[in-house]
């Protein structure tokens, strides 16, 4: 545990960085620092590596004053990730991997193989191993600079805007990838960036701050989005709070009806009376979309419309679950097993009576309990004999 006691920084200029900021950072969690430029984001990251001294207050890691210990000390066990990575343009990307264990005397063979292995960890090819930043696109070098940190296998993490200059997907791609890492790793992790959505997906707990070093809410972020405590975080959260706050809905509880799930061996007339039903192959896998008023005969020679989105049931959000809905010509979210199996369907109403306000999940538990299954089908899923 990381805990902020009353932490002031201010500069000779008179520039107050950080007011008074208490908060604890949860051990094994993910804490992520929001908010408007010049907030003290980065101010407080810094403290807690001892890059800044405050002025008043004090940081502790488990208990202990940072400032008891020396800094070089301190940051052996303290992973730092920067923008733009911060690599040695002149060291190869294993020697930069290996930085820290150099600097801890591994001998050059056992500090190289762990440069490899953590290569492997954050998705780079081991083949790289022997080239310089240069060859190396933004993405791939904020990797390194993520193996870098990892390297030492440090309990602490401090990240600062680490994702920032690369592109939006190859961004998306680099956040997955460490929430995956996370979910096996469980460090302590550090987070600043100055944008929301990053804060929303990655954080166990967002902490946002306002100009002048104030921090004005410390909440998870599905309750930071359900209750902003104030005119300017409900402002930086923006729009579509309601819906996204729906991202962290489960769909794990959401009764999935079979009534329109039918076998492509079934017969339309068994359909009649129905809009749209959904058609499944033997493994309950989906066909298509088919509207029995239309057709004759069994539905393996309907016309089909495309089954669109699915979503995984128990897994993705409801948010995930009505955009499947929106999309499918029926007004229907086709829920899937890991298999890929349907499991059922549920329309809109269905996805909205989810309660979105149960007690707060930790994002690293989720990541860890998501192979859980999918949960049992409300009704026979299939009929007409599908699987038979
Ligand atoms: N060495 C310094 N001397 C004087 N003022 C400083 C110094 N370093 C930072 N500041 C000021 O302290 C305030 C907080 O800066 P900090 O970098 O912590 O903010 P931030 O929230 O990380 O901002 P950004 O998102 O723009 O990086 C700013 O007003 C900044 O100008």
């Amino acid at each position: 545990m990381i805990t902020f006691e009353g932490v002031t920084k201010r500069y000779p200029d008179g520039t107050v960085a950080l007011d008074d900021v208490s908060l604890e950072c949860p051990t094994g969690r993910i804490t992520v620092f929001v908010g408007t430029s010049g907030g003290g984001k980065t101010t407080a990251l810094r403290t807690i590596n001892r890059m800044v001294e405050p002025t008043a207050g004090r940081v502790l890691i488990d208990g202990g004053d940072v400032r008891e210990r020396k800094p070089a000390e301190l940051r052996r066990g303290i992973g730092y990730v920067i923008q733009h990575a911060g690599l040695f343009p002149h060291r190869t990307i294993e020697d930069n991997i290996a930085t820290v264990p150099y600097l801890l005397r591994w001998n050059k063979k056992k500090a190289r193989a762990a440069a490899h292995e953590l290569m492997e960890r954050v998705g780079l090819d081991p083949s790289m191993a022997r080239r310089y930043p240069f060859q190396l696109s933004g993405g791939q070098q904020q990797r390194v600079g993520v193996a870098r940190a990892l390297a030492a296998d440090p309990p602490i993490m401090l990240m600062d805007e680490p994702f920032s200059a690369v592109d939006p997907v190859v961004r998306a791609e680099l956040q997955d990838e460490f929430l995956r890492l996370q979910a096996e790793l469980h460090k302590t992790i550090v987070f600043v960036t100055h944008d929301i959505d990053e804060a929303i997906k990655l954080g166990d707990r967002v902490a946002v701050f306002q100009t002048g070093g104030k921090l004005v809410q410390v909440d998870a972020p599905e309750d930071l989005l359900a209750h902003p405590a104030d005119d300017f975080v409900a402002g930086f959260i923006g729009q579509n709070r309601g819906i996204r706050t729906l991202g962290f809905a489960e769909t794990g509880g959401l009764r999935l009806s079979g009534d329109a799930v039918f076998a492509a061996s079934a017969d339309a007339a068994d359909a009649a009376g129905l809009d749209w039903v959904l058609v499944v192959d033997a493994d309950r896998r989906p066909l298509g979309w088919a509207r029995p008023a239309d057709e004759t005969g069994p539905l393996a020679e309907a016309r089909l419309a495309p089954v669109g989105a699915t979503f995984r049931a128990g897994a993705d959000s409801v948010r995930v679950a009505l955009d499947a809905a929106v999309l499918s010509p029926a007004g229907l979210a086709v829920g899937v097993d890991e298999a890929g199996a349907v499991v059922g369907t549920a329309g809109g109403a269905d996805l909205l009576a989810v309660p979105t306000h149960g007690p707060a999940h930790h994002r690293a538990d989720r990541a860890a309990d998501r192979p859980a299954g999918a949960p049992e089908p409300a009704d026979a899923p299939a009929k007409g004999g599908a699987g038979d």
